[in-house]
């Protein structure tokens, strides 16, 4: 059965004041494919996230943005509530007889079983993030969209999330598009990384995962020096002469 993408961008223009900030932007996202989006600071990352997910109402614009009906967004921040127990916060907002099982469910998948009566703040900021994530997936989203879920945690932390999401991601199988400063995150999550700059997409990468190890090796290392290269940064860690960065893209 062909099925085509869940998300269509065409042209899409938004402009705080004058100022430009996604310059006639196209993307298609398919059913499934996990897409890792980085680039620069201000180079309009959350501001594509926020017109997708319809929340950019200071922004005034145009283009054309087809997106799912179900879509569901984490942030840098849990955003939980805290005068709601972790399995309210989970369900809020949810309908139907079975919400309260299903919650009890995907407190279980990010690995939080017997904690649903706990308070937020009772919880370290790794633990909040997974109710985050429980919260958007009970809701069996086709698109999950996430914006530096990750940037606040601890580095050892920050891998662990990366299993869960992978495990979460294969059990419910959405689209994710996931913003992120972390060229190795992008590579060890996504299926296809993008780096956007000023405002439209200088690179649109596959990134396939390799069984064998000394090729995934290899693979880390091209892509890793390919998208620093496209941000900006020498294999040195020293920045690129914007000619080099243009040659890049
Ligand atoms: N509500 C707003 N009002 C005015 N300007 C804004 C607003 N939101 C974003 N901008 C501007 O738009 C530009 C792009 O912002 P955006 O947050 O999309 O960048 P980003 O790539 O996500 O950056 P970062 O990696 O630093 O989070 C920035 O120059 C920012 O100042």
């Amino acid at each position: 059965m062909h099925t085509g993408p869940i998300v269509r961008v065409r042209n899409l223009v938004r402009r705080f004041t004058v100022k430009g900030v996604l310059n006639g932007l196209d993307l298609d996202i398919a059913p499934g494919e996990f897409i890792a989006l980085l680039g620069r600071s201000g180079s309009g990352k959350s501001t594509l996230l926020r017109a997708i997910a319809d929340l950019d109402h200071e922004a005034t614009g145009s283009g054309d943005l087809f997106v799912p009906e179900r879509i569901s967004v984490v942030f840098q921040d849990s955003r939980l509530l805290p005068w709601r127990r972790l399995i309210d916060n989970v369900i809020l907002g949810l309908r139907g007889s079975d919400a309260r099982e299903r919650g009890l469910k995907a407190l279980a998948e990010v690995g939080l079983a017997g904690r649903e009566t706990a308070w937020p703040h009772e919880l370290s900021g790794g633990e909040q993030q997974r109710v985050a994530l429980a919260r958007s997936l009970v809701r069996d989203p086709e698109l999950l969209l996430a914006d530096e879920p990750f940037g606040a945690l601890d580095a050892l932390t920050r891998i662990k999330m990366h299993g869960l999401v992978k495990r979460l991601v294969s059990i419910h199988n959405p689209a994710v598009l996931l913003v992120t400063h972390d060229v190795d995150e992008a590579i060890a999550l996504a299926d296809r990384i993008i780096v956007l700059d000023q405002g439209v997409i200088v690179a649109d990468l596959p990134n396939a995962h390799h069984d064998d190890d000394i090729e995934q090796l290899e693979h880390t290392a091209a892509t890793r020096r390919l998208l620093l290269r496209h941000l900006g940064v020498g294999h040195d860690g020293r920045a690129l002469a914007p000619e080099a960065v243009d040659a890049a893209h």
